[in-house]
C-alpha cells in the first residue's frame, strides 16, 4: 500500500496523529529484560502491541539498534508490526544523505531489507541524493526541514536570498521533489511558528513533528500551527516519554497509558 494511503487511513481509523518513536536504550529497560539476547526486540514488541491501536505510525530510530548490533532485531520488529498490526505505517528514522549511488544502497536497506514504509532523509546534498528514495513511488520520503534541536538554527535559519534555508527546503520539496506525492517534512514541535510557516508553504504535505514529551514541545501550539483543514496532516512523535513511562514489568501498560493521554491531548486541540 502507498505510504500516504496507509497514513491517511491510520489517521482516520485510529483517530490519532500520534507517532510512537521506538528508540530502545537497554540502559533504561526494566530489570527483568537484563541479559536477554533479544531484549531490544522484546521491549519494542511489547510497546508496539500495547500502543498500535493508538498511533498513526511507528518510527524506529536505526542508531538505537545498530549501536547494539541489533539490526536483526529491527528487521524482526518491523516484520512483527506488518504481520500483527497491518496498515500501521513504519517510518525508518535513519536521516540518510549521500551521493546517488550510495543512496541507492540506503534505499534498498530501508525499503527492501527493513521493509519500512517511509524513511527520514537529510536534503543537504540535493536532488540527486534524494532521487533513489523518491524512485520507490509508494514509499514515504520525509525530509529534514526545521529540526527540533537548538543547533538546527545554525544552518536552517540562514538567509538564502530573501528566505530562510528551511523555507527553501519546504518550497523545493512541495514544488519539485513531491511529484509522486510521497514526500513529507520534519519540523520540530519546539518551533511552532516555523511549523505554521512550513504549513503555509507546503499545503497538505504531511509533517513529522518530533519534540513533544522529553524535549518539551507544546502540543496545543503544534496542533494549531500544523494541522490541515481536515484536522490531520501531522505525525506528532514522542519516544522517551512513552517508552520509559514505567520501569517495571508493567512498562508496556504504563506506555499505553501515556500514549492514550498524549493522543487525547493532541485530539483536544484538533
Ligand atoms: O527525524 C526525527 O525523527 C527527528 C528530527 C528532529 O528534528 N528531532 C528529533 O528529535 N528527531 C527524532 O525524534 C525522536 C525524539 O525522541 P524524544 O525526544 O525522546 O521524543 C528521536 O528519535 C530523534 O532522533
Amino acid at each position: 500500500m502507498h505510504f500516504m494511503t496507509a497514513l491517511k487511513a491510520a489517521w482516520r481509523q485510529r483517530d490519532s496523529l500520534l507517532c510512537v518513536g521506538l528508540d530502545p536504550d537497554p540502559a533504561k529497560f526494566p530489570a527483568h529484560l537484563a541479559g536477554r539476547p533479544q531484549a531490544i526486540f522484546e521491549f519494542c514488541r511489547d510497546i508496539v502491541d500495547a500502543t498500535a491501536d493508538l498511533v498513526c505510525a511507528f518510527k524506529p530510530q536505526i542508531a538505537y539498534f545498530a549501536a547494539h548490533r541489533a539490526e536483526d532485531q529491527l528487521e524482526a520488529l518491523i516484520d512483527h508490526i506488518h504481520e500483527r498490526h497491518p496498515g500501521t505505517p513504519v517510518i525508518l528514522d535513519a536521516k540518510r544523505g549521500d551521493i546517488g549511488s550510495t543512496a541507492e544502497q540506503y534505499a534498498v536497506e530501508a525499503f527492501e531489507r527493513f521493509r519500512a514504509d517511509a524513511i527520514t532523509v537529510n536534503p543537504y546534498m540535493g536532488r540527486d541524493s534524494v532521487e533513489p528514495y523518491l524512485a520507490y513511488g509508494d514509499k514515504g520520503v520525509i525530509l529534514l526541514c526545521r529540526t527540533s534541536n537548538p543547533g538546527g538554527s545554525d544552518l536552517q535559519f540562514l538567509d538564502v536570498g530573501g528566505e530562510k534555508l528551511y523555507e527553501r527546503v519546504a518550497r523545493l520539496v512541495a514544488e519539485e521533489w513531491n511529484a509522486s506525492g510521497n514526500c513529507g517534512l520534519v519540523v520540530g514541535a519546539t518551533f511552532p511558528a516555523e511549523i505554521a510557516r512550513v504549513r503555509e508553504i507546503v499545503g497538505e504535505v504531511p509533517l513529522l513533528v518530533p519534540g513533544i514529551g522529553a524535549q518539551g514541545g507544546d502540543i496545543a501550539a503544534t496542533v494549531a500551527a500544523g494541522c490541515t483543514a481536515d484536522g490531520t496532516g501531522l505525525m506528532i512523535n514522542s519516544s522517551r516519554a512513552i517508552l520509559y513511562a514505567g520501569k517495571n514489568e508493567d512498562f508496556a501498560a504504563a506506555a499505553r497509558s501515556v500514549a492514550q493521554d498524549t493522543r487525547a491531548a493532541i485530539n483536544a486541540h484538533r
